[in-house]
């Protein structure tokens, strides 16, 4: 019975603006108590325990054990409500660890994943209202502490949901279900226009492109999900060379990066939090230009209140070279060779720039 259920022992902060209950198909989920503006606080809780480097894979059930026997009985009571997505005990300590657990990189503990009661209560969704910022966003809390941010306005009522994953946010419905390990019922994948789905999945091609392009042909993960030989990250192949070899005009790479929170917004992803961290990088690039009537372009750019004005600003600067795209391409160069796999680096650098993305002819 549900006013039974274990998650009713669950402790949750009188002054939190959340509620558990049951939500159709996805077991049970965190519900807003009160209107939720957009980037607020809605929770920030400290681990019950961690357990270190879960990246060495071992069996992790004495690990556990010896964990939940230094908690005190309440916190032991705490962490055995815990249920299968609300339904079943887990089998072991280890699934229980395992199936509640967050990582805790952006923190002073990088190499930990933490055993978080209420944060793992929350549902995903594709186009989530609340984000998991790195915690390095919040300076001011406890540095093992997880904080949940709204990235919408939420009505009260309303499922609070995040991204288990942020590779969701490059890929197509059919490519999620590849990526998640359920069958996710968000309000995206549960889309049933075939116009709306084609033009979410546009979009979502759109941005892996343009991410992977500003990255020097990095994406966030979605090789790992969908078959690059046949459907390539970047379509164009002059052009994903000319990524991978760090090629990009500075003009290039600083109008794609304006591009990308336009097309986030039109998919309903992007909030006052992520929209301010957008700003902050693009601040960083317009920083990089040495030629004055670029530098002053991307000026301008920065002034506009909205991201589309940013990008009809940031247009007068297509085709432009700049006096600091060697320097750039050169530094873009280093990093990649910094942060990326060997196998990244197969194209071998031209020194020459791409001064404008090749597009094929269609037939
Ligand atoms: C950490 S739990 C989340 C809380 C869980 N619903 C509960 O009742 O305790 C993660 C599990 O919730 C379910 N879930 C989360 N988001 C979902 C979604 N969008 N669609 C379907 N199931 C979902 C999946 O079974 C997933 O493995």
């Amino acid at each position: 019975m549900e006013a039974a259920h274990p998650y009713r022992k669950l402790k949750i902060p009188e002054d939190a603006p959340f509620e558990l209950k049951p939500t159709p198909g996805k077991g049970w989920g965190m519900f807003a108590t009160r209107d939720i503006e957009d980037n607020e606080i809605i929770l920030q809780e400290m681990p019950l325990f961690t357990i270190p480097e879960l990246s060495v894979p071992r069996p992790l059930e004495e690990e556990v054990r010896l964990e939940v026997e230094e908690l005190d009985e309440e916190d032991q009571e705490q962490f055995f409500s815990l249920r299968r997505n609300g339904s079943e005990p887990f089998d072991t300590l280890e699934a229980a660890f395992r199936a509640n657990k967050f990582d805790l990189s952006g923190t002073d503990y990088p190499d930990d994943e933490a055993l978080l009661l209420l944060m793992s209560r929350f549902n995903h969704s594709c186009t989530p209202n609340a984000m998991v910022p790195n915690p390095s966003n919040f300076p001011d809390v406890e540095p093992e502490c997880t904080t949940m941010v709204s990235a919408k306005p939420i009505p009260a009522g309303t499922e609070i949901t995040f991204s288990y994953t942020n590779v969701t946010y490059y890929l197509r419905r059919d490519e999620r279900r590849l990526a998640l390990a359920f069958d996710c019922k968000c309000e995206a994948c549960n889309v049933e226009d075939p116009n709306e789905v084609y033009m979410s999945d546009l979009r979502r091609t759109l941005l892996r492109g343009l991410d992977s392009l500003v990255n020097m042909g990095l994406s966030k993960g979605a090789e790992d999900v969908i078959d690059t030989e046949t459907n390539p990250i970047i379509i164009d192949p002059g052009l994903r060379a000319a990524a991978a070899n760090c090629q990009i005009m500075h003009s290039t790479r600083f109008i794609c990066y304006t591009m990308i929170p336009c097309v986030l917004e039109a998919e309903g992803n992007l909030g006052l939090f992520t929209s301010g961290i957008y700003c902050r990088d693009l601040e960083a690039l317009a920083t990089q230009f040495q030629s004055s009537e670029n530098a002053r372009i991307a000026d301008l750019v920065l002034q506009q209140p909205y991201w589309l004005e940013r990008l009809n600003a940031a247009f007068r600067l297509w085709n432009r070279t700049d006096d600091g795209d060697m320097e750039n391409a050169a530094a873009s160069r280093e990093e990649l060779r910094i942060i990326a796999e060997p196998s990244d680096l197969a194209g071998i650098w031209q020194g020459e720039l791409v001064t404008t993305p090749i597009i094929e002819e269609v037939d």
